[in-house]
């Protein structure tokens, strides 16, 4: 196994140093790396910055069943493109992710890609109809160890069964990951409900359908005493409600993706349905609100909800798209471009929220970790001077529907190790043959 001596590193930032990767752990940290470094390929780091592999807590891969939009293997080779090295793949796929079949499927198709830890998130109902509780306990004790359970793409609506999950996911050490969104709140929903969507003639997904359902969630997680965490939290009322619940000791944990901490709700003017997501892009007050929520700890992490969609589902009228939008190459950059250039996170703030806490949320064992001699070599390393403009066509996911398409953003990944194999080197996937997943 080749190693590596990253030099002239930033980890988390701070000053230049060197780190030896050897034997899947950071064997050395500063000089000590170079002097044992015999052997070890060089990877020029001068100026780059070094975090730990940064954690998905909510990507969508698509397989089995809609591979023709993307795969375990190429919604994979894009995290590690994107810097990540373990991510959560949603239940939403055909079949539904609701066994410990299905979940231990998507389990070794991510050990076989080998790009990054592939943990599935188990389906709190069956088939996603939110009428009857899935295996939960079946997924958990599956090689998969399955952690999170959502329906997420629908809304586990009926309080009754959201009182069974929190209740059956405390003894599995789970947590429930909710789709917040009441469905009689937004029925035939286009975008969000406000000043735009009245003057567009679209149909709107209020502030409140969210937040309706967030404000229940945290009183049954407190009544049943279990872990609540709050998929891709949108609106300025939401982190309000999370803030309280968190003063009150309620055991919520909240995400918010890189879409939401930039656009707006002004883009559905376009009617270009590649900004057509759920929930919808909201107005700029609350585009503050999520990155004052983001600054302050009440969200504690960001999320790329990466959802892939074939051509045909996007290049339409905005009320035949689908909803949903690619994020795992551009969730870095976009963070960068609201949060770090703004100065509202520094680089030891970027590892906590996409890296460290997803990696606590998520129960996922040896990521998320200091950078520090005898840790899992799981490190990205980051080009903060780069700008680059956007271009889908040139990303490894199958799908082309980026929002950012077009844009110019910081940051470029450099090069991304899981457990000290090189994934990504000169800001590419390495390049590898598909194995076989017969
Ligand atoms: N975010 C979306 O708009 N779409 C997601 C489902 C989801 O995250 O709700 C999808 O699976 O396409
Ligand atoms: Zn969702
Ligand atoms: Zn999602």
């Amino acid at each position: 196994m080749t190693s590596y001596l990253l030099r002239g590193a930033r980890p988390l930032g701070t000053d230049a140093t060197d780190l030896l990767l050897r034997d899947g752990v950071v064997a050395a940290v500063g000089p000590e790396a170079s002097r044992s470094a015999t052997g070890a390929e060089v990877v020029d780091a001068d100026g780059l910055v070094a975090l730990p592999g940064l954690v998905d807590l909510h990507t969508h891969l698509r397989e089995p069943g809609r591979e023709d939009t993307e795969t375990v293997w190429t919604g994979t080779r894009a995290a590690a493109a994107g810097g990540f090295t373990a991510v959560h793949a949603m239940a939403n796929t055909t079949p539904v992710a609701d066994t410990a079949g299905v979940v231990e499927q998507v389990w070794n198709l991510g050990r076989q890609a080998g790009w990054v830890d592939v943990h599935p998130v188990g389906a709190v109902s069956v088939g996603l109809r939110g009428e009857q509780l899935a295996e939960l306990g079946a997924m958990a004790s599956s090689a998969a160890r399955v952690r999170v359970f959502s329906d997420d793409g629908h809304c586990v609506a009926d309080p009754v069964l959201m009182r069974r999950a929190l209740e059956y996911v405390k003894a599995l050490d789970g947590v429930i990951a909710q789709h917040a969104q009441e469905p009689r709140l937004t029925k035939g929903a286009q975008m969000h409900e406000g000043a735009v969507s009245a003057e567009l003639g679209l149909t709107g997904w209020p502030a409140v359908a969210e937040e309706a359902i967030i404000a229940r969630d945290v009183l049954l997680a407190e009544h049943v005493g279990s872990r609540l965490h709050v998929c891709h939290l949108s609106t300025a009322g939401s982190v309000e409600i999370v803030r309280w619940a968190k003063s009150r000791g309620i055991a919520v944990t909240a995400e918010v993706t890189p879409h939401h901490l930039l656009l707006t709700d002004e883009s559905a003017r376009t009617y270009d349905p590649r900004y057509k997501v759920n929930p919808p892009l909201r107005t700029a007050e609350d585009v503050e609100a999520v990155r004052e929520g983001l600054a302050d700890g009440t969200i504690d992490i960001v999320a790329t909800d990466h959802a892939p969609h074939a051509v045909e589902d996007k290049d339409c009228e905005w009320p035949a798209g689908a909803f949903g939008m690619t994020g795992l190459e551009t969730a870095l950059p976009v963070v960068m471009e609201t949060m770090v250039s703004t100065g509202r996170l520094g680089w030891e703030d970027v590892a906590r929220v996409m890296s460290t806490a997803p990696a606590r949320i998520g129960r996922v064992t040896g990521q998320g970790r200091p950078l520090a001699a005898g840790e899992p070599a799981n490190v990205t390393l980051v080009d903060p001077a780069a700008r680059r403009v956007v271009d889908p066509t040139a990303q490894a996911t199958r799908s082309r529907n980026s929002p950012f398409a077009g844009t110019e953003l910081p940051g470029r990944v450099v090069a991304t190790f899981l457990r000290g194999t090189a994934t990504v080197l000169d800001g590419a996937p390495v390049a590898r043959e598909e194995r076989s997943t017969a």
